[in-house]
């Protein structure tokens, strides 16, 4: 909760003592930037081609995904973060896709937190998301939904509600306790943030040398509260060869609604 709320403004104070002014009713003035992590060596996916890199009815992974915040009006620049041996590629598919906001491809790290902040140093907006490159599917509408409520609070993510019963199980295989499902959300990109909250969280995660799945959680440890706004399921993450099953229905089912 924020310390502070004045009329348009909130006062954050962090665990270790940092303060975040907010500006409340989302100055639309403010930019937007994306960093899509791309660096990854999709080893669940098990193919030749890294999966960002996939070809998907005529696109690489990461270019159908480039093409959706290319045409998102409220974004003002896009920062792709891949391996070192793939960027000079990786701007050769930017630049014949005509992917104009993408200021900087830059050299990721060996996890993926590592590779988004990497990304983080080199953006320059007010408000940051965070989205994976291998979730080609997150339609511009949750996105608007996202940053609404980011702009309100300084931090949002899209998660939707988890349809199976999930169980904590112990290293034995024995379970040990079945969460109430009601609150479980499972959580996906892009998440959204104000630059300073997010750069502040990632550089208190080193000092700390601790690592998070996911940029929330590192905010969250900063003792920032973090909306979650309802996404999609169809908001997949490409992650093993049975995803592509489901990414294929996707793009039919959207291409049907057209
Ligand atoms: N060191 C890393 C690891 C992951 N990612 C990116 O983070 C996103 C989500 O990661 P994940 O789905 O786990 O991708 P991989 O790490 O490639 O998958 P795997 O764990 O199967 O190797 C992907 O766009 C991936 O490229 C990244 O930029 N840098
Ligand atoms: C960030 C994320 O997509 C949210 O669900 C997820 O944590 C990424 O996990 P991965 O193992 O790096 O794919």
């Amino acid at each position: 909760m924020p310390l502070l709320e004045a009329r348009d403004w909130f006062i954050f104070k962090t665990k270790d003592g940092h303060y975040f002014v907010q500006k409340a009713k989302g100055d639309r003035c403010l930019s937007v930037g994306v960093i899509i992590p791309a660096a990854g060596q999709g080893k669940r996916m098990g193919m030749g081609e890294r999966k960002q890199f996939l070809q998907f009815h005529g696109q690489p992974v990461i270019i159908h995904t480039l093409a959706l915040f290319e045409g998102l009006p409220e974004v003002d620049e896009i920062v792709v973060v891949t391996q070192e041996e793939e960027i000079a590629r990786t701007q050769k598919m930017i630049e014949e896709a005509c992917i104009h906001k993408v200021t900087c491809v830059v050299s990721g790290g060996k996890e993926r937190q590592e590779s988004v902040y990497l990304g983080l140093k080199k953006i320059r907006t007010d408000w940051v998301m965070v989205h994976d490159a291998v979730r080609p599917f997150v339609s511009r509408e949750a996105i608007s939904r996202l940053l609404k409520v980011a702009r309100m609070h300084g931090a949002a993510i899209l998660a939707v509600p988890v349809k199976d019963t999930v169980k904590m199980v112990d290293d034995a295989g024995v379970v040990e306790q079945t969460p109430d499902r009601k609150r479980l959300w499972a959580v996906q990109t892009p998440q959204a943030f104000r630059r300073d909250i997010l750069l502040s969280a990632h550089e208190q995660f080193l000092k700390w040398d601790a690592m998070a799945t996911d940029d929330s959680m590192l905010v969250e440890e900063m003792g920032i509260d973090v909306r979650v706004v309802e996404g999609e399921y169809t908001n997949i993450k490409l992650t093993t060869p049975d995803d592509l099953f489901m990414a294929e229905a996707i793009y039919q089912m959207r291409s049907k609604k057209k």
